[in-house]
């Protein structure tokens, strides 16, 4: 166990790092966590730590509680929310929040994004869905995250009036959908500025998200 946690900990300073790479966070919003394989343990970022300031030894060990192991560390302001959704959906095993322009911009409207581009059938196998709006700092979040994306397609939410959470079957993968849910964000923002956007029919949804997530890229390597 304690050698996941260890990869872990470099792991989520290296993601966490993408985010600022694709300008997903300023400052200290936002945040990104990682299940412990085997153990009913998560690392989350610290709260209120500059991106720059991130160490390995910096990250948060918590329980499924939301609990800090180490009392002395202060997790991130979204840990019980966090903790909730690992309790609740035992498939995932990354999260990430971010406050991120165009997504928040659709989180104003209270607004989903509709699915008007193949890059949303590819990796959202829809639209995105608007989760409802919660206060920050306990379990309220992840309660919405929860019954927003159970029995979804889509690994990312736009929490009303807050912003973008994923998830993921691990913490890459939840950043890649937070990098994409923003891409997408912008392009489906800026098309409705001029004009209406011309929706996909279901059938092709389906054909695009399934060609994605199952043959799209490389095949692994075959196993001696
Ligand atoms: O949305 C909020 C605060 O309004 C938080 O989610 C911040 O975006 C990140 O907080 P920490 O992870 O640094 O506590």
């Amino acid at each position: 166990m304690l050698g996941h946690v260890d990869r872990l900990r470099g792991e989520l300073v290296d993601l966490h790092a993408q985010l600022v790479r694709y300008g997903l966070v300023v400052w200290t919003g936002g945040n990104v966590s990682a299940r412990v394989p085997g153990a009913d343990l998560f690392l989350i970022k610290p709260s209120g730590v500059l991106y720059e300031d991130l160490t390995p030894a910096s990250m948060v060990l918590c329980t499924l509680d939301g609990e800090a192991v180490d009392p002395s560390q202060s997790p991130s302001s979204d840990t019980g929310s966090h903790a909730y959704v690992y309790r609740h959906m035992p498939e995932v095993a990354g999260q990430v929040h971010t406050h991120s322009t165009y997504a928040c911009a659709w989180a104003a409207r209270g607004e989903e994004i509709p699915c008007v581009l193949t890059a949303m059938a590819d990796e959202f196998g829809g639209p995105i869905p608007l989760g409802p709006f919660a206060l920050i700092g306990g379990e309220d979040i992840g309660r919405g995250v929860v019954e927003t994306l159970t029995g979804h397609r889509s690994k990312a939410v736009i929490m009303q009036n807050h912003g973008t959470f994923t998830i993921g079957k691990d913490a890459r993968s939840a950043v890649k959908a937070a990098v994409m849910c923003e891409d997408v964000a912008r392009s489906v923002h800026m098309a409705r500025a001029l004009g209406e956007c011309v929706p996909i029919p279901q059938d092709a949804i389906d054909s695009l998200y399934d060609r994605y997530q199952n043959v799209y890229g490389q095949r692994p390597a075959p196993t001696a």
